[in-house]
């Protein structure tokens, strides 16, 4: 019976996805076999799975599962079949017309924007184009399927242009056939013969070898007495890389297995192969990625540990495995003594399973330590694209805080261009310094010219500069760092005196300076009050007339932005104003006060003190168009 045949369109990112990847960017036009061969393992792998809960799966259709690549040279076609999960019509469109992953149309304009191909090609390589590389090589796609434990299949077919049809299709075994109308060989394109069974062995040996799966295809040979014949040959050894001990295995290997699984252009910046032998037996293989995923900072980003079960696979990203901040590690652990209908439910509160994670972590961490200690480089760049997660695990991951602590790189006064740890802070701290301080702020030239650093720098204390937003958080919840406090240069009280070189000041000229101001510190608290809590004056000025401080537990005023932005309800915190008592302006404002403490004058120079210092660290004002008709006023009094 014929069946109607639909024409639907692709969902915008789809089309422009699928622009980028026919016309140009990828020079490696090969990984097309990778990404197909991988969707029809995983496809083999749920079936599978599938098998164990449900009965109505018959054995027939799980006795023989296996991928083949049939090569049609008269039609120039090339087809990846697999006898597993397939898919229904919904499936089709909803898997392989839209693109469902989060913070697609941000990339893509990034990858518009990309002026060089090899900037294009890491960007969608972060990304994974999975099915839709097939049009890298073929200006027509046919895929025909059927789900398993149903009756009817669906054929799909497109150019890859703009729209696909789709259309019922019967007599369709169980599984997933993706036909690829192959075009013509060119070399200058990096278009290889796909039809050529000698480019396709290689291709599987270098990107598939490790599939679980067989993978078949026909080899055309001349028996002993010269007749052509046709045998089905496994081209992939199917050794699961994770099982065999570690001095067999080689670099190539390790990386390409990482490429394989994770879709990554790039080879791992760090590999971990363990074996645990005893009561709870288990292997993992673990990779740090060289370059973050573009939506690793996506709420949607998912842990990147696959799990199986005596070589059987059971899930990908499983969590229970890997803490959120270390979701950016990929690889396999595979577990001896699970049960193969494990949920993620019972993984979550399995004890051993937590036992694994705990090791897991210990073990990313030491290598991660490893790496900062022989390779410094190495590390930078792996800190640089990571560094933020592993941040969110001084947060998420008490367990580990010290372990955490000692990875920290942040930018600090002591060089302008290289980080530090804070252990190198912590040995090239003062005599009789036991504070690590540090400033937080959107830019380092913003926290560097803060009036907060002035007693700082002219004493040559070392202040770390912390520009990211979450540094704002994970400071406040962790206490000390080898038995040294972290403080904010811009809370609590400062007395750098106790500890510097250039002892100055005396107790008698501490208490003859606060009687000075005794009249006007509580003028100013009065009539600064809709803005602060306090005025005081301040040890860390040195240049500057006043800045803003809070007091030792306040919330930051970005932190409170930033939990207003996520829809907390925040009340405003109140800061305290800091007075250099030795600056002209404010020995100045005092004698005038003095002199007439009612004078109007002398509350709008008290809020232009205000507005400047919080000007001075990259405030907003609460009033900026008061602010400057204030300070012309003033200006032109002064001509
Ligand atoms: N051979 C197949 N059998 C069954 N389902 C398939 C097959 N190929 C693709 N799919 C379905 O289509 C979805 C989209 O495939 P696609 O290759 O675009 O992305 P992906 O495999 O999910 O992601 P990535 O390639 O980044 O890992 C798959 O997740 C799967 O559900």
């Amino acid at each position: 019976m014929p069946s109607s045949v639909e024409t639907l369109e692709f969902q915008a990112e789809t089309r422009q996805l699928l622009r980028l990847v026919i016309h140009s960017i990828y020079s490696n036009k090969d990984i097309f076999l990778r990404e197909l061969i991988s969707n029809a393992s995983d496809a083999l792998d749920k079936l599978r799975l599938a098998s164990l809960t449900d009965a109505s799966l018959s054995e027939a259709d799980t006795s023989d599962l296996q991928i083949s690549l049939e090569v049609d040279k008269d039609a120039r076609t090339l087809t990846v079949r697999d006898n597993g999960i397939g898919m229904t019509r919904d499936d089709l469109v909803e898997l392989i017309g839209t693109i469902a992953k989060s913070g697609t149309a941000s990339l893509l304009e990034k990858i518009k924007e990309s002026k060089d191909a090899a900037t294009t090609e890491s960007l969608i390589g972060q990304f994974g184009v999975g099915f839709y590389s097939a049009f890298m090589v073929a200006d027509k796609v046919t895929v025909h399927t059927r789900r398993a434990g149903t009756d009817s299949g669906t054929q799909w077919e497109s150019d890859g242009e703009g729209s696909y049809t789709i259309q019922a299709a019967d007599d369709l075994p169980v599984g997933t056939s993706v036909t690829l109308h192959l075009k013509p060989a060119d070399s200058e394109d990096g278009l290889a013969d796909y039809l050529s069974e000698s480019k396709i062995r290689q291709i599987v040996k270098r990107y598939s070898d490790f599939i679980r799966w067989p993978i078949r295809m026909a080899a055309d040979r001349t028996d002993a007495d010269g007749e052509a014949t046709s045998d089905l040959d496994t081209l992939n050894s199917m050794k699961a890389l994770w099982a065999r001990p570690r001095s067999e295995v080689t670099e190539d290997e390790y990386n390409e297995f990482y490429q394989q699984i994770s879709h990554d252009w790039l080879p791992p910046a760090e590999t971990i192969h363990m074996r645990a032998e005893g009561t709870f037996e288990y292997e993992a293989l673990l990779f740090i990625p060289a370059q973050a995923p573009f939506d690793l900072y996506s709420r949607e980003s998912k842990s990147g540990v696959q799990l199986y079960v005596k070589r059987v696979f059971i899930m990908d990203d499983c969590e229970a495995l890997m803490p959120n901040y270390l979701r950016f590690v990929k690889g396999v652990v595979d577990a001896h003594d699970l049960s193969l209908n494990v949920s993620r439910e019972l993984l979550q509160h399995d004890r051993q399973i937590q036992g694994v994670r705990r090791r897991l972590v210990k073990k990313v961490l030491g290598a991660l330590k490893g790496m900062q200690d022989k390779d410094t480089e190495r590390y930078t760049k792996v800190w640089a694209q990571f560094g933020r997660a592993l941040k969110e695990g001084l947060l998420e991951d008490t367990d580990n805080t010290e372990a955490l602590l000692e990875l920290v790189s942040a930018t600090s006064t002591h060089d302008p261009e290289k980080t530090t740890t804070l252990r190198e802070y912590v040995e090239r701290m003062k005599d009789g310094q036991d504070t690590i301080y540090y400033l937080t702020g959107e830019t380092r030239a913003m926290v560097e010219n803060s009036p907060h650093m002035e007693a700082f720098t002219a004493k040559g204390y070392e202040v770390l500069i912390l520009t990211d937003p979450i540094d704002e958080v994970w400071v406040d919840q962790v206490p000390a760092f080898d038995g040294h406090r972290l403080q904010s240069i811009a809370k609590g009280q400062v007395d750098l005196d106790d500890t510097a070189d250039d002892e100055t000041e005396t107790d008698a000229d501490k208490a003859q300076r606060e009687q000075d101001f005794a009249a006007l510190l509580p003028w100013l608290t009065t009539t600064l009050s809709d803005h602060i809590k306090q005025v005081r004056l301040s040890s860390r000025l040195t240049t500057s007339a006043a800045c803003i401080v809070g007091d030792a537990h306040d919330v930051t005023p970005t932190l409170e932005k930033m939990y207003r932005a996520m829809g907390q309800q925040m009340p405003t915190v109140k800061r305290i104003l800091e007075l250099n008592p030795t600056h002209p302006l404010i020995t100045a404002l005092r004698t005038a006060h003095h002199a007439d403490a009612e004078a109007p004058a002398l509350t709008e120079v008290a809020e232009l003190i205000y507005g400047s210092a919080l000007l001075a660290e990259g405030g907003d004002l609460p009033d900026p168009a008061r602010f400057t008709r204030l300070l012309t006023d003033h200006l032109t009094r002064t001509l």
